[in-house]
């Protein structure tokens, strides 16, 4: 697990070979659940996130990202496995181009067909994310799973949108969204474990907070993150975005903690 270099690993949406920092706490990882140890340290998650604080959505060319003002503590996450304030900068999602896969994590190798991502930075140790990115107790990622299943009320706003940002770079103002309505009702029960990001830079600062029950989203939903496009505008290949996810990394003798027993 100190594999330096990853050559065998071609990731199907990165070229080449992924150099992996360390390498010993990569992620996503596939949550071995009788294998989680119950910590009642663990404190339930507190989240207030500020709807005025959405400013849009944009394209990538790898996921579509809805991004928040964090220049101030205005939508913030704390408490759980955390013991600093960390402030909410975006959320997206990885699926696949089924419903059979999709997620990055997996729950006793189940795969899930779609992942949400809420990503927040340590705004009480760094003052910008970009330093955050590069410190080991620097973010704090929440991963939400989706099932296919009744329509997400909540969830139509940001589908609405998605036509807009179809290719690759496009960015449409997107405001007074709550990310809250995209987490399950129970946030008490979760698997923690330090990792990394699953997409470059892959840097070995996250600490993970994957929630044990998932949210349900309709197939017709699903369909539109599909119509997204990889590609921009210019290019003549159009590329479906899908299967926008990491394959599982070695736990390399990591602990997983739940929050629940
Ligand atoms: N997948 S994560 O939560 O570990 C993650 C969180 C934050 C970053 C830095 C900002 N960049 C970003 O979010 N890029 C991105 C997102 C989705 C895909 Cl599919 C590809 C690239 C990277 C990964
Ligand atoms: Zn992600």
């Amino acid at each position: 697990c100190s594999s330096k270099y990853v050559l065998s690993q071609m990731h199907p949406m990165w070229q080449g070979p992924l150099v992996v920092p360390g390498g010993d706490r990569q992620s996503p990882i596939d949550i071995v659940v009788r294998k989680s140890v119950f910590d009642s340290e663990l404190k339930p998650l507190l989240t207030n996130y500020d709807p005025r604080t959405c400013q849009q959505i944009w394209n990538n060319g790898y996921s579509f990202l809805v991004e928040y003002d964090d220049t101030a503590d205005k939508s913030t996450l704390e408490g759980g496995p955390l013991q600093d304030k960390f402030r909410l900068c975006q959320f997206h999602f990885h699926w696949g181009e089924s419903n059979a896969w999709g997620s990055e994590h997996t729950l006793d190798r189940r795969l899930f067909p779609a992942e949400l991502h809420l990503v927040h930075w340590n705004s009480n140790k760094y003052s910008l994310f970009e330093e955050a990115v590069m410190e080991e107790n620097g973010l704090a990622v929440i991963g939400v799973f989706l099932k296919v299943g009744k329509r997400h009320e909540g969830l139509q706003k940001l589908v609405d949108a998605l036509p807009a940002i179809r290719h690759k770079g496009s960015v449409v103002e997107f405001t007074k969204f709550d990310p809250a309505c995209l987490l399950p009702t129970n946030t008490d029960d979760y698997w923690t474990y330090h990792g990394s990001l699953t997409t470059p830079p892959l840097t070995e600062s996250v600490t993970w907070i994957v929630m044990k029950q998932h949210i349900e989203v309709s197939h017709d939903q699903l369909a539109v993150f599909r119509s997204l496009l990889f590609t921009s505008a210019e290019e003549e290949i159009q590329r479906s975005m899908v299967n926008n996810f990491r394959v599982q990394q070695p736990l390399c003798g990591r602990t997983v903690r739940s929050s629940f027993s």
